[in-house]
Parts: C-alpha cells; sequence; structure tokens
C-alpha cells in the first residue's frame, strides 16, 4: 500500500455524532410536520455530521473530477463506439461543450479533467471548459477477458491519483466534490467490479451502456461472468480492482477516500462512480457516509452497487451518460438540504407568535 494511501484511509473519522444529533433535534423542530421533507431531511443530518457542526455551511463551490482512461476489453467487442472517442471528448470537456459541461454551468461547478488511461495524447492546460490534468498511469488497461487488467501497483497509483485530486480541489476552495468519468468500454469493468463486490451473477449487473444490441449484450455477460470467475477467492479490494476494473474506477475510488479524508462531501455520478465507491468502501467502510448518490443510472447494475453502498439515488432521470451529468443536475439538491437546515423558522418560534 502507498503511504499517501495508508494515511488517507487512516484519517478518514466517522461523521460527528454532537452535529448529528444537533441536526437531527433542529429538524425536530422546525416549522412542518416531522419527516415532510423526506429525503432532504436525512441528506441535510448527514451534511451536518460531514461538517461537524449543526448547521452546516450550504456547499458554494463544487468541483467535478472527471476521469478519463480506455479499456484493453474494447477488443471484444463490447461496445459500438471506437476507442478514439475517449480522447476526442477529452478535448470537447477543455472547450465546454460536453453535457458536463452545460450542466457544471448551471449549478456553479468547476471541472477539471484527469488524463488517468487515455490511449492517446493528451495536452494539459485549461480551456474555455476545463482545466486538463496528465496523469496517466498507462495507456489503456489490459484486455480483462485474457487476465488481469492493471498491476496491483498501477492500481494503487490511480488510487493516489484520485486522493491527489481530492485534496487539489479541496485546497483549491471546492467544498462539494462530484465524480465524473469517461472512458468508451467503462461498463464493462464497472459491471465486473459490481458483480466481483457483491456476489451477484453478471446478467444481473451488465447493461447495455452506450447502446448495444442482444447479441453484444450476451457476449458482453459472458465477458463479465468469466472475469469474475477468475476472481474467485480473492478478496483484496485493490487486487480485485486491478483483476477486472479500469483506471477511471481507482482514481474515483481514491477521490472518494480523499474527500471523505478531507471532510467533504463526495457526489456520486453514475454506474461508473457506483462500482469505485464499493473499492473504496472495502477499504474505508466510513468513507460512504461522505458519499451521496447523485442520480440512479439506467445501467442496470448501478442500484445493485447503490444497495451494496446504503445509499438512495436523489433523482431517477432515466440518465446513462456518465462524465459527472447526474451528479451536477443533484447540486441544487444538496445545496437545498443545507439551507433547510441554516434557514427555516422553528415551529416554537412561529407559535409563540410576534410578541413572545
Ligand atoms: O454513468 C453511467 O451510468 C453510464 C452508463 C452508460 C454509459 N456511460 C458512459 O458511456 C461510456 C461507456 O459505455 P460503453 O458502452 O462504451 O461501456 C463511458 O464514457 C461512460 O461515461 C455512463
Ligand atoms: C459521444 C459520447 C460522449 C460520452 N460521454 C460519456 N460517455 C460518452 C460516450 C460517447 C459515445
Amino acid at each position: 500500500m502507498t503511504d499517501v494511501l495508508s494515511t488517507t484511509l487512516a484519517s478518514i473519522q466517522p461523521l460527528d455524532a454532537t452535529a448529528v444529533a444537533d441536526a437531527e433535534a433542529r429538524q425536530a423542530g422546525l416549522v412542518k410536520p416531522a419527516g415532510a421533507l423526506g429525503v432532504l431531511e436525512s441528506l441535510s443530518i448527514q451534511l451536518a455530521g460531514i461538517a461537524r457542526t449543526c448547521p452546516p455551511a450550504v456547499p458554494g463551490a463544487p468541483a467535478v473530477a472527471v476521469f478519463a482512461g480506455d479499456h484493453g476489453v474494447l477488443a471484444q467487442g463490447v461496445t459500438p463506439w471506437p476507442k478514439d472517442i475517449t480522447a476526442v471528448m477529452v478535448e470537447v470537456f477543455r472547450n465546454g461543450g460536453a453535457a458536463i459541461n452545460v450542466l457544471s454551468r448551471a449549478c456553479g461547478a468547476s471541472v477539471t479533467v484527469v488524463d488517468i488511461a487515455v490511449d492517446g495524447d493528451v495536452a494539459e492546460g485549461v480551456g474555455t471548459g476545463a482545466e486538463v490534468l496528465s496523469r496517466k498511469v498507462r495507456r489503456g488497461t489490459a484486455d480483462l477477458a485474457k487476465g488481469a487488467a492493471m498491476t496491483r501497483d498501477e492500481a494503487l497509483a490511480g488510487l493516489a491519483v484520485g486522493i491527489e485530486i481530492a485534496n487539489r480541489l479541496v485546497d483549491g476552495g471546492a467544498d462539494l466534490l462530484l465524480t465524473g468519468d469517461m472512458g468508451i468500454g467503462n461498463t464493462t469493468p464497472s459491471a465486473a467490479l459490481i458483480a466481483a463486490f457483491t456476489g451477484t451473477d453478471a446478467d444481473l449487473v451488465t447493461g447495455r451502456g452506450t447502446g448495444i444490441d442482444d447479441e453484444t449484450l450476451n457476449r458482453k455477460t459472458e465477458i463479465v461472468a468469466a472475469a469474475v470467475a477468475r476472481t474467485a477467492g480473492v478478496d483484496d479490494a485493490i487486487n480485485l480492482l486491478a483483476e477486472v476494473g479500469g483506471l477511471e474506477h481507482a482514481g474515483i475510488a481514491g477521490l472518494v477516500l480523499g474527500g471523505a479524508a478531507r471532510g467533504v462531501p463526495v457526489l456520486l455520478d453514475g454506474v461508473i462512480a457506483g462500482s469505485a465507491a464499493l473499492v473504496a468502501q472495502r477499504l474505508a467502510p466510513a468513507s460512504i457516509d461522505y458519499c451521496i448518490a447523485g442520480h440512479r443510472s439506467v445501467e442496470s447494475g448501478h442500484i445493485v452497487a447503490l444497495q451494496q453502498l446504503g445509499l438512495r439515488p436523489l433523482v431517477d432521470l432515466d440518465l446513462r451518460l456518465g462524465e459527472g451529468t447526474g451528479a451536477a443536475l443533484s447540486v441544487p439538491l444538496v445545496q437545498a438540504a443545507a439551507r433547510v437546515l441554516n434557514e427555516m423558522a422553528t415551529l416554537e418560534s412561529v407559535m409563540a407568535g410576534p410578541d413572545a
């Protein structure tokens, strides 16, 4: 294990019990029937526990980290799209024309794109839409249908990149981290991670990704099942990540751990984030207390991952894009939850009347 990973794991604390209790009591006294704000109530209590104070500050500086990488399993024909789209999309992010740029502008989030495994040349630099950073661990993973997708050291390097990005964004003022991903083929390793970490059959967690026909779905499912069968008896989270995962997954798992260690909430996007969070959960169960599921993806494995994580998605809009889009859409809900605790009047104050 790298030094940065062990230090990060060691600094993740449980949520602050006093702030949680204060937030529960405050919620109970607000001017509404108990429970009437539903999930916003539990979210506000979680935010207080993360902030270690009640009421928590309203997150005002969200930051999306989009990890971009390629996948050797593309050789098996698991996606209709060519590998080159990954590098093309990095340039679209840089220039501000992708869906995540639009939705980030809508919620005031910054966008940082991290080349963690793009199989092509990506230049570092700031564009009108995003800052692009070069942290390439390798040019695409190996084909997980034929053997391990990466070495254990590469998986560790990917986790360290995610931790570094979390620290960089928090040091730059971010108070809400959003996960994003870009990687043609990455729904295959996502399904394999979910099957491996939850013990669920491949056919229940393998989906159509960017859009595949029945024949391709059957092939993809068989590849996932065979890769997971190879991991029978492997319990170590980093070894499982190396065997059947991807480097976007390693980066996102690192971002979750790094955000939790810094006491900052992490808003998860879709199935790639959900599968990566399973790695973080195995390494540090308390890190998931800092996570919020932004949305529910159409990809079938996502809900299986969320159940294992114990997270309920905030919105369900049939999205299946990735990039961080489902996380960006739910930023206003997270802000609303914190505002409720900060700004609502109490029942006691309104019943007492103005002269009390
Ligand atoms: O976030 C999701 O749940 C999601 C679901 C389906 C597809 N994607 C995106 O589509 C790409 C992977 O799809 P595929 O079919 O090539 O495996 C990758 O760039 C992901 O960001 C993302
Ligand atoms: C065009 C395109 C954009 C994407 N964004 C995330 N995954 C993607 C996959 C494709 C194919």
